[in-house]
C-alpha cells in the first residue's frame, strides 16, 4: 500500500479554511488521500474505520460548503469523525487517537472548537443540533447547523422525538441521513426497510443526477398531485415519512459523488426551516477488506493495511466474559426453550452471533432501541417467556425508567447480561460502565451480581436466569483471570459471599473483577480477602462477622465509589450500628479519560500495587484510631 506523500494536499490542510481554497478536482484528490491516510493511521492505532471511510466525501463537502466552526456540525455517535478531526487541525495527532493523553475517538467539545457537541452514544445529534439551531434563531444569528446521522442511529426513539419536534419549528436545521444500510451489523427494522424501498424506487434511478436537481422547499403543484395519486394507490413515496413530519426531504443522492454532494449542500444551505438530506454511502468505501467486511472494520484493533488481517495486541488471547456469556446463552437455550435473547443492535459486541444462528426464532435485534429492548423483555416475561437482555452497561443507562417501571416494579423475571461494566479503555468516558452498580442496587427487587472470574460469571448467569425476578450479572470488557469454565448450568447460593483468604487486621471486600488485584495485595498485606459476589442482596452477615475480628475494612469495586457496592457495605454497617475504619476503593467522582483499561484502573488506584500502598498508608494514618482487636 502506498503511503501518503508528505507533499500531499492533505498535509497542507490545517483547517477547513485551507480546504475551501481548493477546486473540485483538488477536493476529489483530497478524498483519495484522506482514505489512504485513515487506512494507514487506523491500521497502527486501531479504531472505527469503516464508518470513516464511508463518510469521506460527506465530511469534506460539509466543511467545504459550511462555514465551520461558526456553522455547527453535530456528528451522531461520532465514530465517523476522524476525517473531521484530520482537517480541523488534528492530523498530526491521529497517531495518538484513543490512547492515554491523545485524541479522543469521538468529538469532544474541549478538544476543538470544531467539535460542536460531545458524543459517543447514538441518536443525540438531531436533538442537540435543533437546540443549537433554535439558539441561533433566538440570537438573531444566521449560522447553520447540521446533524449527521446514520441509518442505524436513526432507528432510536430519540432521533424520532427530535424529528417530531423539529418538523414543527422554523429553525434552520439540516439533518444529513447517511444511509449505508448498516448499523454495526446489518441494520434492522421497518425504517431500514423503508429506506431500502426509497432506494429501490424510481427516485434512485435519478440519484446520480442529484446534483442537477433544483431544490425547492415548496413542492410544485404537479409534485403535490403526484404524491396524492401515489397515496391513493397505497404506495409509499420517497421521503413521505420525513415530509409528513415537517421536513423538506431531499435525495437520495450518491454520497460518494463529491460534486453532487457539494452542489446539493450549497443549495440546501440556502434553504430555511428543517431539511433532511438523504445520502447513500457504502460502509468501508474504497478499502476492499472493509467494504467486504464492514462489521469487522466497524471497530478494529491494529491490522495489516495491505491485507486487512488483524495484528495481535487488540485481540485478547484468553476467554473474554463476552465469550463466557455467548457459550452460556446457547447452552441454557438448549436446556430451556423459554429463553429468548434480545440485543439493542450489539449482536457482535454482546456475544450473540452464535445464539442468533442457532436460535434465529428466539433472537431479537431490536435496533438501537435500548428502552424498547427492556419493555419488550418485560412483555415477554409477563407471558412466561424468560428473556435475557444482553446490553452494554453504558447503553443500559438509556433505559433506566424501563428497568424500574416495567421490569422491577412488576418483579418480572428478566435477566440483564450487562457487558462492559466498569472501565472500558479506549472508548473513554462516553462508554464507561462505571455507574451500573450504583444505579441498579437502589432498585427494589433487583438481584445484582458481579463475577470475579469466568466460571463464576457462568454460574451467576444461571443463577440470575433461574431467579423469579429481575436479575443482573455485570461483567467487564475483556478477559478474566483465566479460570476454567465448567459446562454445567449450576447456580450459586444467593447472597452468599466467599472468603478466599484469611488474614489479620484488614479485610478486603472485593466486588467483581477487583478480586484478582485484591488477592495479590492481600497476600503482601496478610489481609483477609473476601469475594463478595452479590451487591444485592449483600452478605450482611459476612460483613458484620468481618468487623468482629479485623481492625479495618476496605471495599473494592470497578464502579463509581459514589453509591456503589462500598456504599452498600457502609449502609449495612450503619444499619447494624457498627463503627469501624472503612475505606472505599473504586472509581473517583470524575470522568476517566480514554486510555487502556489497565491504565485507567491504575489511575483509579485499582491495580494491585496501588491497592497495597493505599492500604499501607491508611493503616499508618489510622493507627491511632483503629479499633483494638484482641
Ligand atoms: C445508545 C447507543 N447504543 C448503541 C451504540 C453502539 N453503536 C455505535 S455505532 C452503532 C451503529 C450505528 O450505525 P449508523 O448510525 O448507521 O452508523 P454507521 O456505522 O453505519 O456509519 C452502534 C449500534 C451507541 N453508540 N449508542
Ligand atoms: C461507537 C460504539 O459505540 C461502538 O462501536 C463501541 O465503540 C463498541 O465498543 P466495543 O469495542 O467495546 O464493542
Ligand atoms: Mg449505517
Amino acid at each position: 500500500m502506498k503511503t501518503v506523500d508528505p507533499n500531499s494536499l492533505l498535509n497542507q490542510i490545517d483547517s477547513p479554511a485551507d480546504l475551501r481554497l481548493l477546486d473540485m478536482a483538488q477536493l476529489r484528490a483530497l478524498a483519495r488521500e484522506s482514505r489512504q491516510f485513515m487506512i494507514e493511521s487506523v491500521s497502527s492505532t486501531g479504531g472505527h474505520l469503516a464508518a470513516n471511510l464511508g463518510t469521506v466525501e460527506v465530511t469534506l463537502a460539509l466543511h467545504y460548503v459550511f462555514n465551520t466552526p461558526d456553522d455547527k456540525l453535530v456528528w451522531d455517535v461520532g465514530h465517523q469523525s476522524y476525517l473531521h478531526k484530520i482537517i480541523t487541525g488534528r492530523r498530526e495527532q491521529m497517531s495518538s487517537i484513543r490512547q492515554k493523553g491523545g485524541l479522543a475517538g469521538f468529538p469532544k467539545r474541549d478538544e476543538s472548537p470544531y467539535d460542536a457537541f460531545g458524543v459517543g452514544h447514538s441518536s443525540t445529534s438531531i436533538s442537540a443540533a435543533l437546540g443549537m439551531a433554535i439558539a441561533a434563531t433566538q440570537e438573531g444569528n444566521n449560522r447553520r447547523v447540521a446533524a449527521i446521522i446514520g441509518d442505524g442511529a436513526m432507528t432510536a426513539g430519540q432521533a424520532f422525538e427530535a424529528l417530531n419536534h423539529a418538523g414543527t419549528l422554523d429553525a434552520n436545521l439540516l439533518v444529513v441521513l447517511n444511509d449505508n444500510d448498516m448499523s454495526i451489523s446489518p441494520n434492522v427494522g421497518g425504517l431500514s426497510n423503508y429506506l431500502a424501498r426509497i432506494l429501490s424506487g424510481r427516485t434512485y434511478a435519478t440519484m446520480r443526477e442529484g446534483s442537477k436537481k433544483v431544490l425547492q422547499k415548496m413542492p410544485t403543484v404537479w409534485e403535490l398531485a403526484r404524491r396524492a395519486e401515489e397515496h391513493m394507490k397505497g404506495m409509499v413515496i420517497p421521503g413521505t415519512l420525513f415530509e409528513e413530519l415537517g421536513f423538506n426531504y431531499i435525495g437520495p443522492i450518491d454520497g460518494h459523488d463529491l460534486d453532487a454532494v457539494v452542489t446539493t449542500l450549497r443549495n440546501v444551505r440556502q434553504l430555511n426551516g428543517p431539511q433532511l438530506l438523504h445520502v447513500v454511502t457504502r460502509k468501508g468505501k474504497g478499502y476492499a477488506p472493509a467494504e467486504n467486511n464492514p462489521c469487522k472494520f466497524h471497530g478494529i484493533g491494529k491490522f495489516d493495511p495491505e491485507t486487512g488481517e488483524s495484528q495481535g495486541g487488540g485481540t485478547p488471547t484468553g476467554k473474554t466474559y463476552t465469550r463466557v456469556f455467548s457459550d452460556w446463552i446457547c447452552d441454557m437455550a438448549l436446556a430451556d426453550d423459554k429463553l429468548v435473547g434480545i440485543t439493542p443492535a450489539m449482536r457482535e459486541g454482546s456475544g450473540l452471533v452464535g445464539f442468533s444462528e442457532q436460535f434465529p426464532d428466539r433472537y431479537f435485534d431490536v435496533g438501537i432501541a435500548e428502552q424498547h429492548s427492556i419493555t419488550l423483555a418485560a412483555g415477554l416475561a409477563c407471558e412466561g417467556i424468560r428473556p435475557v437482555v444482553a446490553i452494554y452497561s453504558t447503553f443500559l443507562q438509556r433505559a433506566y425508567d424501563q428497568l424500574i417501571h416495567d421490569v422491577a416494579l412488576q418483579n418480572l423475571p428478566v435477566l440483564f447480561a450487562i457487558d462492559r461494566g466498569g472501565l472500558v479503555g479506549a472508548d473513554g468516558p462516553t462508554h464507561s460502565g462505571n455507574f451500573d452498580l450504583s444505579f441498579l442496587r437502589c432498585i427494589p427487587n433487583m438481584l445484582l451480581m458481579a463475577p470475579a472470574d469466568e466460571n463464576e460469571c457462568r454460574k451467576m448467569l444461571s443463577t440470575g436466569f433461574r431467579h423469579e425476578g429481575p436479575a443482573a450479572v455485570r461483567y467487564p470488557r475483556g478477559t478474566g483471570p483465566g479460570v476454567e469454565v465448567d459446562s454445567d448450568l449450576d447456580t450459586l447460593e444467593i447472597g452468599k459471599a466467599q472468603v478466599c483468604r484469611k488474614g489479620k487486621d484488614v479485610a478486603l471486600l472485593a466486588f467483581g473483577s477487583t478480586l484478582t488485584a485484591a488477592l495479590e495485595a492481600g497476600e503482601k498485606l496478610d489481609a483477609t480477602v473476601v469475594n463478595m459476589r452479590f451487591i444485592k442482596p449483600l452478605d450482611e452477615a459476612c460483613v458484620c462477622e468481618l468487623t468482629a475480628n479485623h481492625r479495618m475494612l476496605v471495599t473494592l469495586e470497578d464502579n463509581a465509589i459514589s453509591g456503589g457496592a462500598g456504599s452498600a457495605v457502609a449502609e449495612s454497617l450503619a444499619a447494624h450500628d457498627i463503627t469501624i475504619p472503612l475505606t472505599h476503593l473504586g472509581i473517583p467522582d470524575h470522568f476517566i479519560e480514554h486510555a487502556s483499561r489497565e491504565e485507567q484502573l491504575a489511575e483509579c488506584g485499582l491495580d494491585s500495587d496501588s491497592i497495597y500502598h493505599r492500604i499501607q498508608r491508611e493503616l499508618a494514618a489510622r493507627i491511632a484510631t483503629l479499633r483494638a482487636v484482641d
